[in-house]
């Protein structure tokens, strides 16, 4: 036996042509939603991304606003261009791309974006509305995650998931958005002080690897039949994408999202749905 797939890519196409329809309904009432992403320095991974999420807005209806600072770019300089888009009309929602270099203290410019902008869900007030359980965008990664499996009709109420992985922009909120009584799921949080991983992912019904550490994760961790979420991307020393799952560990597994081509897709599909849904609950403009 080998899991069948949780298609990312095929799932977040048949998300794109929904959002397709609504973004069609919102430019009726004279509404464009519009995405700005700020990428700093040169990473090529970042550039890729970026450049993948404008791609997705065009094909969705979405504007899209890009800007791009040198690698030395200061934090004023950062912040000045936060302040920009956070007045601009024509931007209804932003991210700024992690990560950002060395220098820069990441929180501090994520605390800079108006909240009501916060296309990434990882403002401090959209991760306390999570906390708190009150409406607000929520981490692209996780909800993609949750996203993924709905659309699959895996359970999640009453599941064992293990996160692996303490990232804020995935692992972190994963168990907050697995705990909500909507999800139901039972959540163990495991990171790098974890002292016998294998034994507690081997009780996992689900497994979210999400400790960019390629191949983590072993067959002899995987109980038969569990689902595996593979959400790591690091790159092999050839230069070749490669997951936090290694591929045996597939063997015994009822269901793998892999990567790439599982959450990856899905993450992008949930910023143009934050922005979306951002634009759709924003106050009528005269
Ligand atoms: N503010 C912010 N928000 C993010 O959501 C954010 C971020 N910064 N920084 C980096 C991580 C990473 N991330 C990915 C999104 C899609 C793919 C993706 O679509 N991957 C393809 C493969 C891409 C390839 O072939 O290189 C796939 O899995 O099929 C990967 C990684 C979003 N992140």
């Amino acid at each position: 036996m080998t899991a069948q797939i949780l298609d990312g890519k095929a799932t977040a196409a048949a998300i794109k042509d929904e959002l397709k329809v609504r973004v069609a309904k919102l430019a009726e009432q004279g509404v464009v939603p519009g995405l700005g992403t700020i990428l700093v320095g040169d990473d090529p991974g970042s550039h890729a991304y970026v450049a993948g999420k404008h791609r997705d807005c065009a094909a969705v209806g979405i504007a899209s606003i890009q800007v791009e600072l040198p690698a030395t770019a200061t934090q004023d300089e950062i912040a000045a261009e936060i302040k920009k888009l956070n007045e601009d009309p024509a931007c209804t929602g932003f991210i700024v791309q992690l990560p950002l270099p060395k220098h820069v203290d990441t929180n501090t410019m994520l605390g800079l974006i108006d909240p009501d902008k916060d296309a990434d869900g990882l403002h401090p007030v959209s991760l306390g509305k999570l906390v708190l359980g009150q409406d607000g965008p929520l981490p692209c990664t996780p909800k993609g995650c949750v996203e993924l499996l709905r659309r699959y009709d895996v359970p999640i109420a009453g599941a064992h998931v293990v996160v692996v992985g303490r990232g804020v922009t995935a692992g972190r909120p994963m168990g907050l958005l697995f705990t909500r009584r909507s999800e139901n799921a039972t959540v163990t949080q495991c990171h790098t002080g974890t002292t016998d991983l294998a034994a507690v992912v081997r009780t996992a019904d689900i497994v979210i690897a999400a400790a960019g550490s390629a191949g983590l994760i072993t067959a002899d961790m995987v109980k038969p039949g569990a689902v595996l979420l593979d959400v790591g991307t690091s790159r092999s020393a050839e230069g070749k994408i490669v997951g936090d799952i290694a591929p045996e560990a597939r063997e015994a597994a009822a269901w793998i999202a892999p990567m790439p081509g599982g959450i990856g897709p899905m993450t992008r599909a949930m910023l143009l749905t934050n922005v979306v849904e951002a634009a759709e609950t924003a106050p009528k403009r005269a």
